[in-house]
């Protein structure tokens, strides 16, 4: 069995990061592989450099700053760690993208142009009641410019049609959408770990 390569996805508040913590601590010797943790924007200096920039940053150029550090994420981080035989789990990739950057104007097509070429995963959509949602968001202290410009409502529907354009044949991402209303996260991850146990997933491709 190879490692397996999952990302998290869902509207700003879903619960990406509480769910991709939990699930990462589930999945540690799932299969009998360690399991590693990761984000995007990453934790490098540039992924910093591209979080701290979101407000100069706009539309294309933000889309390719995001690229580019995936580009990096990918080579430097996803793919050894996956040769080196543990599973990643990141909080966050292709499809923060698909959505954020068509909230930030731009055609659902350009951004895949700058994201065809990265690694396939297993991708796990959070989603919940656009209130509940509103409501964690509106108990937050901050709010970056994105959270600021894209209701819940918004997100969910950019969401949908992410999953829809990546299930076509051409693409063929293996996904799956959890409804996580009124359920606490280790349910949730007990319901991500019996759909990633009943996959043939192919993990690093
Ligand atoms: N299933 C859940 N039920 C209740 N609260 C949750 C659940 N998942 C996450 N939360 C809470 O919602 C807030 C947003 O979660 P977070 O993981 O930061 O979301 P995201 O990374 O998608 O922005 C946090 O305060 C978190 O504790
Ligand atoms: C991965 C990704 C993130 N972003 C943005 C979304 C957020 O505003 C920011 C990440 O902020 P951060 O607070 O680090 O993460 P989160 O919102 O998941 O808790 O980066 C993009 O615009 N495009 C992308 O492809």
């Amino acid at each position: 069995m190879t490692a397996e390569f999952v990302a998290v996805e869902g509207p700003t508040g879903s619960g990406k990061t509480t769910i991709a913590g939990l699930l990462a601590h589930r999945l540690n010797g799932w299969r009998g592989h360690e399991a590693v943790l990761t984000a995007e924007p990453t934790r490098s200096p540039f992924g910093d450099l591209v979080r701290a920039s979101e407000w100069m940053l706009q539309g294309r150029a933000l889309a390719l700053a995001l690229a580019a550090d995936r580009a990096h994420h990918v080579e430097s981080m996803i793919i050894p760690t996956l040769d080196s035989g543990k599973h990643v789990i990141t909080d966050r990739y292709v499809q923060s993208s698909m959505v954020l950057h068509r909230i930030d104007g731009l055609e659902p097509d350009e951004i895949w142009t700058y994201n065809q070429y990265f690694l396939q995963c297993t991708t796990v959509y959070l989603v919940d009641r656009p209130e509940v949602i509103a409501s964690r968001l509106a108990a937050r202290s901050r709010a970056t410019r994105l959270e600021l410009t894209g209701t819940p409502q918004r997100q969910l529907e950019y969401y949908r049609d992410a999953a829809a354009f990546l299930a076509h044949p051409d693409h063929n991402w293996i996904q799956h959408t959890i409804d996580c209303y009124g359920r606490r996260p280790p349910e949730i991850v007990d319901e991500i770990m019996r759909l990633l146990n009943q996959d043939r997933i192919p993990g690093h491709l």
